[in-house]
């Protein structure tokens, strides 16, 4: 089946420094991605190779099979973005900025965006820049899902919106993945928001892909182990440790059946946001 995203060795530059090197990744079409990693891990950067508008020093990206590379038609057919901050004509009403996409893009579903709006009682008659950021989200969320993209690229569309329009904004995503079968690519720093929408994870670092997989099957592959510390350099595939004198606690990355050959530890399962984190900090940790 074909890719709804696959980079193949991707690599952006500029002047001297890398923002993404050798970049692979493959997302299943359906899925909903959680894009993570510290401020300028080259996460804006991907997204952008994403949507086209950037040109890859090196590699390729493909958007279900069609190269992305320099904003093909084709390829910009399927993708909707949502850009930080989710810029809108702040001197246009609601009513006019759908009448742009509607103008712009084929197939753009006026009367859908329409719906969604009123259901969430955004005031049509206001000027974009006179509404709340909150406001501002949804009706660029409704923008880009009204162009039915087969992929949606939203980054950090959450930041600065307070608790009930984070949670708006992941109903009205939610409901576009249910009815749509969209697949989504979403960026934040706030792991909760993410864990309740995606199903799939990459975590970039300093431009390279550090992790990438479903997160049922991430979370699986990993344990939380507790245990002496002289028995710690035994461990095999320590992502993170925290020695204190006589103790050590370990994240390790393993199947089942190897913890099992560690009596001496204790086991746990490690949350997300924990695993997240574990990847980002440097080595080991002395207490
Ligand atoms: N147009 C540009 N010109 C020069 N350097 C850039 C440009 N865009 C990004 N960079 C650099 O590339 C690196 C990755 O930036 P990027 O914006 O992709 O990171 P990010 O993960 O989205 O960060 P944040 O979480 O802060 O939004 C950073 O070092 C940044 O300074």
């Amino acid at each position: 089946m074909t890719a709804a995203l696959e980079a193949e060795g991707l690599g952006m530059r500029f002047g001297r420094s890398w923002a993404l090197r050798d970049c692979s990744v493959s997302l299943p079409a359906g899925s909903v991605v959680a894009l993570v990693g510290p401020n300028g891990a080259g996460k804006t950067t991907l997204m952008h190779l994403v949507c086209g508008l950037l040109r890859p020093t090196e590699g390729r990206v493909r958007v279900f099979g069609e190269d992305a590379a320099g904003g093909s038609a084709e390829a910009l057919a399927k993708v909707g973005f949502v850009a930080q901050e989710h810029p809108l004509y702040r001197g246009l009403t609601v009513p006019e900025l759908l009448r742009m996409g509607q103008a712009l893009n084929p197939g753009f579903d006026r009367t859908l965006a329409e719906l969604r709006l009123d259901a969430l009682g955004i005031p049509m008659n206001k000027r974009a820049g006179a509404l709340s950021g909150g406001q501002q989200a949804q009706v660029s969320l409704a923008l880009a899902v009204a162009k039915r993209p087969r992929l949606l690229v939203l980054d950090e569309p959450l930041a600065n919106l307070d608790p009930v329009a984070r949670r708006d904004f992941s109903r009205t995503l939610m409901s576009a993945v249910a009815e749509d079968g969209v697949t989504v690519l979403l960026s934040s720093h706030v792991i909760a928001d993410l864990e309740a929408v995606c199903d799939r994870l990459v975590v970039l670092d300093r431009g390279t892909v550090r992790l990438d997989g479903a997160i049922d099957d991430v979370l699986a592959a990993h344990r939380l182990l507790s245990g002496p510390r002289e028995a710690a350099a035994e461990v095999p595939g320590v992502v993170r440790a925290v020695h204190s004198e006589r103790h050590s606690d370990l994240l390790v990355r393993t199947g089942l059946e190897e913890t099992a050959l560690h009596p001496i530890w204790q086991e746990h399962p490690v949350g997300l946001e924990e695993l997240i984190l574990a990847y980002l900090e440097r080595p080991a940790v002395t207490r």
